[in-house]
């Protein structure tokens, strides 16, 4: 089967050029590539979209290079942006390339028999370019007329767009020229926003091939969207990182199984190697069965365990299960730590304290007597066991490996006592 038919079928192709001459092209093996810049310390999971590009031409057996931008990020894509970047330190701009070239590595093979994937930083010939050779070279076959005409530059005009960032669609089409003439690249991909960057560099190949046989392609992936309208890859926390320094696999997790029934095909279309036979079965499950929400748990364990691994997929998966059903009981310390990194928490040193003062403490309540009348009423629960006796103290209560105590106030509002 021809990569294209599965990429259409599964809603993952937005734009190409000649799309008649690039299915016929990847009938063979074929070199292409994706570039990242690093804009910051970590990818997010919308670039995981054209990460697992790259690995879908590599599994059907096409050469992928994974580009990072060390050279473009420190300039700044002006594509999508409405308005200008501030410019980020040469230093800083190194280290998150090396943070983001670790990221990339881990989705692709770089010693598959074959068809190996390459990684690259374009720092390596941007960094030593000189400028006369830049204009004499690259910046004859640019006309100002194109230039200008690309959405990227055309919607900053009224706005305002520095030279630097209007120079920008040169240097990346430098990059795939360059990646053309080092390893027989002849097709960049990228997300929608890219299409005049990637366009840019298609003609800036044809015209330093006159003559030759040299025919390149380009390939965009829609922009992931949501279906209520608010941005894809946002929590109320900021974006969903790939880093688990930034989002824990558990916090990761449930990012995925809270996705609207009507978004989760398209997401498991996008986001995982399942079939599409098996994501239509799922499908049908949404339609007839949408409260088992089976579709948003593929999808989560899916997603995890391609990012994070199985362990830590397993790991959000218990977590996600103790918080539904109250059994905290069963949980290490060590998944106490990332199931409630983000609920208010207090330090308790005192052991003598009472477990009423510890509702106070950790802001569970508001005063002794509120406390007494909750724990009464029976909505306080200790590590899942609901607690009615107001003369407990803390050293009376069961521990998590002696170090956390897990509150529950009601049906969902949780606070973590840790035990110092
Ligand atoms: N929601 C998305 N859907 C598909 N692709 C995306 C999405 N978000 C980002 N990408 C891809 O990753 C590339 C880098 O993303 P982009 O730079 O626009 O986002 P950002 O990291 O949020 O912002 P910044 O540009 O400041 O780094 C985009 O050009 C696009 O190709
Ligand atoms: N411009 C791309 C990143 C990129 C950088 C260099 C390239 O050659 C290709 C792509 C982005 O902002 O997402």
């Amino acid at each position: 089967m021809n990569i294209l038919d599965d990429l259409k079928a599964r809603g993952l192709v937005y734009q190409t050029t000649d799309e008649e001459a690039l299915y016929k092209r990847l009938e063979s093996p074929m070199t292409l590539y994706c570039g990242f810049d690093p804009t910051a310390d970590s990818l997010h999971i919308g670039h995981l979209l054209p990460v697992l590009m790259l690995r879908r031409f590599q599994l059907a057996g096409h050469c992928p290079i994974a580009l990072v931008g060390g050279g473009t990020g420190l300039i700044g894509d002006p594509s999508g942006k409405t308005s200008e970047r501030t410019l980020n330190p040469t230093e800083v701009v190194q280290e998150w390339a090396n943070r983001i070239k670790e990221q990339l590595s881990c989705f692709l093979d770089f010693e598959g028999v074959g068809n190996p994937a390459i990684m690259a930083n374009n720092y390596e010939w941007l960094g030593t370019i000189n400028v006369i050779e830049f204009l004499r070279d690259i910046g004859k076959n640019f006309s100002l007329g194109s230039m200008l005409a690309k959405e990227s530059v055309e919607s900053r005009m009224s706005r305002g767009i520095s030279f630097t960032e209007f120079s920008y669609q040169i240097l990346q089409s430098y990059d795939f020229l360059k990646l053309n003439e080092l390893y027989g690249c002849e097709m960049q991909i990228g997300g929608s926003d890219q299409w005049g960057n990637i366009t840019s560099g298609t003609d800036l190949i044809r015209r330093m091939s006159v003559g030759e046989d040299r025919q390149v392609h380009g390939l965009t992936v829609p922009l992931v969207t949501k279906s209520d309208g608010t941005k894809f890859g946002k929590t109320e926390g900021g974006a969903v990182w790939l880093d688990q320094d930034k989002t824990s696999p558990y916090k990761f997790y449930q990012f995925w199984i809270n996705t609207d029934d009507r978004d989760v095909v398209k997401y498991l279309n996008f986001f995982t190697f399942l079939s599409i036979e098996e994501i239509q079965g799922l499908a049908q499950e949404v339609e007839s069965q949408p409260e088992k929400r089976n579709a948003q748990r593929m999808l989560a364990k899916e997603v995890t365990e391609l990012v994070h691994g199985v362990e830590a997929r397993e790991r959000a998966e218990k977590i996600s299960q103790a918080l539904f059903t109250g059994g905290i009981a069963n949980l290490t310390a060590k998944e106490v730590e990332e199931g409630f990194s983000d609920v208010p928490s207090a330090d308790v040193e005192d052991q003598e304290m009472l477990l009423v003062d510890a509702l106070i403490k950790v802001g569970a309540v508001s005063s002794r007597r509120q406390a007494r009348e909750s724990m009464e009423s029976g909505a306080v629960y200790v590590n899942g066991i609901r607690q009615t006796d107001t003369t407990l103290t803390v050293a009376q209560l069961d521990k998590i490996e002696s170090r956390f105590i897990v509150i529950r106030r009601g049906k969902k509002n949780y606070y973590l006592v840790k035990l110092v």
